[in-house]
C-alpha cells in the first residue's frame, strides 16, 4: 500500500534542485535535502564538499543559480533578516562572537536586535542558561577570553535565545575535544526534541555528531553520495567516513 502522504514527517527547510556556488563556478547542482520537522540532519563531508555553501544558501547568506528553497512547504527567496523573522537561527562556522564584550553583552546585543527587552528578554536569558547552565560560569568574562569550547556555547546560546524553530549549525566542534564537544550536543539534542525542534548539523566529528542525530546525509565533492540513519553503521563511523 502507498504511504499516506499524512504518515510523512513534514518538511522543515528543503533545498529542491538547488545549485549555487562563487562567480561563474557551481559548488553544486541539482542538490535536493529535506530537514524534517523535529529532526537533526547531520551533513558530512570532506573540506570543501559545499556543506558550508548549501547552508548559506538556506539561510539567505549567499544567492542560488538554480532550484528552490521551501520553508515549511511553501517556495521562499531566503534572506537572513526574513529567516530570523521566521524562527531560523544560524551559526556559521568560527563562533562569531563579540571578542570585547562579556557573554552578558553578547546576549543583550542579540536580544536588543531582534526587539526583544523587559520580562521577555530575561526569561529567554533564563531558559538558554537553563539549557546550557555553564554559560553562568563567564557570564560577565569577555568572550575573546574564554576558550574555543566556552566561545562555541556562547554562540549557540545566543543563537538559541530567540526559541529557533529551525537551527542550522556550522561545525560546532571546531578546536573542541570530543569530550567537550559531546557535552555541547547532548543538552542541544535534550531541548531539540522537547521542543521539537529542526536542526541541520554540518560536521567533520562524524561519532559525536551521529550519536545525536535522526539521519545522516553524506556530500562529495558537490553531490550528495548518501542518505541513512546512524543505525546503518551500527556504532562504526569509520564505514561512514570511509565514504567520503
Ligand atoms: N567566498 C568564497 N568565494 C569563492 N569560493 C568559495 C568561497 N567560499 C567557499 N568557496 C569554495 O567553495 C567550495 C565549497 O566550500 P564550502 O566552504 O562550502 O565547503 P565545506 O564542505 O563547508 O568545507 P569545510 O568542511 O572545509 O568547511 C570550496 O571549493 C571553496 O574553496
Amino acid at each position: 500500500m502507498a504511504a499516506n502522504a499524512a504518515d510523512r514527517p513534514e518538511s522543515a527547510l528543503e533545498a529542491q534542485n538547488l545549485s549555487a556556488g562563487y562567480d561563474d563556478h557551481n559548488v553544486f547542482e541539482n542538490i535536493n535535502l529535506d530537514l524534517k520537522k523535529n529532526e537533526i540532519l547531520c551533513l558530512i563531508g570532506h573540506n570543501g564538499a559545499g556543506k558550508s555553501t548549501l547552508l548559506k544558501v538556506l539561510f539567505g547568506l549567499q544567492p542560488y543559480s538554480a532550484g528552490n528553497v521551501l520553508l515549511n512547504g511553501q517556495k521562499i527567496v531566503p534572506s537572513p533578516s526574513d529567516m530570523a523573522g521566521h524562527g531560523i537561527s544560524y551559526v556559521p562556522e568560527g563562533r562569531g562572537v563579540f571578542p570585547g564584550l562579556t557573554v552578558k553583552e553578547n546576549f543583550a546585543l542579540a536580544l536588543w536586535s531582534a526587539k526583544m527587552t523587559g520580562t521577555v528578554a530575561d526569561e529567554r536569558i533564563e531558559e538558554v542558561l537553563g539549557i546550557l547552565p555553564k554559560l553562568k560560569d563567564f557570564w560577565t568574562r569577555r568572550a575573546g577570553q574564554l576558550s574555543g569550547g566556552q566561545q562555541q556555547m556562547v554562540s549557540i546560546g545566543r543563537a538559541m535565545l530567540c526559541k529557533p524553530s529551525i537551527l542550522l549549525l556550522d561545525e560546532p566542534s571546531i578546536g573542541l575535544a570530543p569530550k567537550l564537544f559531546q557535552d555541547l550536543l547532548e543538552p542541544i539534542r535534550a531541548v531539540q526534541k522537547q521542543r521539537g525542534m529542526s536542526i541541520l548539523l554540518v560536521e567533520q566529528q562524524v561519532g559525536e555528531a551521529l550519536n545525536v542525530s535522526d539521519r545522516v546525509v553524506v556530500m562529495k565533492s558537490g553531490e550528495i553520495i548518501y542518505r541513512g540513519v546512524p543505525a546503518d553503521f551500527e556504532g562504526d563511523h569509520t564505514k561512514l567516513m570511509e565514504m567520503f
